[in-house]
């Protein structure tokens, strides 16, 4: 699936949701107008996971939206491949710098697979003019702000978080050979100033998962950036 879209990109699993079931959270967010869809849990099992995405696939499928709402999975090529052997749609996996190196993902998921890959903290602009990102379709970016729902997020020299700014968004943005979604505490007060770097889309977790009414809220950041973009 290579045509795909970054800009509205819901991360979600089951720690996320306050007790509820995912499927209904992730019906909204589609609903709602999300393009983009990661299974993250740090707490599931494997067997979980595999299922998780499967239900996931299924629904993707009922709704007409297999070929427009893009399913990835974070961190683990072993779902995803056991997702697939069972039938289910997995459009590919984001890792991160620590992570199983993108060009075996790329290797075992295929030429078709998208692969996203977090942008590390610390010398970007340098990062992105040495690296070979061939293998890579898309970059995560962030924390835009502290966020419980990752606290190892990189730290200075001086153990402070590292938060991107604005203007290191609006850079990135000029120089980037691929497209940046941004996350990390993302909330709707932040989307107009996030459209204004020119980075392609956003990434949210507990702005949906964790809202009292996941529908309103998802509906509120799909208009909000929309209008903003
Ligand atoms: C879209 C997106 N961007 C960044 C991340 C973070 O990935 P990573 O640094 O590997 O951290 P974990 O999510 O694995 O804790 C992401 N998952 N998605
Ligand atoms: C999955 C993830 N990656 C991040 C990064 O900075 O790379 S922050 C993050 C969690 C985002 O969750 P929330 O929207 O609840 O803050
Ligand atoms: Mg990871």
């Amino acid at each position: 699936m290579k045509d795909f879209s970054i800009e509205k990109y819901f991360v979600v699993g089951p720690e996320n949701t306050g007790g509820r079931p995912v499927l209904p959270i992730i019906r909204a967010a589609v609903e709602a107008g999300f393009t983009f869809l990661q299974i993250r849990s740090k707490t599931a099992s494997a067997r979980e996971l595999i299922v998780l995405l499967e239900d996931t696939s299924r629904l993707l499928r009922e709704m007409g939206k297999s070929d427009s709402v893009a399913l990835v999975a974070d961190d683990r090529l072993d779902v995803v491949l056991a997702a697939r052997e069972r039938g289910a749609k997995v459009d590919g996996i984001h890792v991160g710098q620590s992570d199983i190196y993108p060009e075996i993902c790329r290797k075992y998921l295929g030429d078709d697979a998208i692969v996203g890959l977090s942008a590390p903290t610390g010398d970007l602009v340098h990062y992105i003019e040495k690296g070979d990102f061939s293998q890579i379709d898309y970059f995560g970016a962030g924390p835009l702000h502290p966020t419980d729902t990752k606290r190892d997020c990189g730290l200075d020299a001086e153990g402070n978080l590292i938060v991107r700014t604005l203007d290191e968004l609006t850079h990135l943005a000029e120089i980037s050979p691929l497209r940046v979604t941004v996350g990390g505490g993302v909330k709707a007060e932040d989307l107009e100033a996030l459209a204004a770097t020119g980075i392609h889309g956003f990434f949210v977790v507990s702005a949906v998962a964790g809202a009292d009414d996941p529908g309103a809220a998802a509906r509120e950041l799909v208009e909000i950036w929309d209008h903003a973009r």
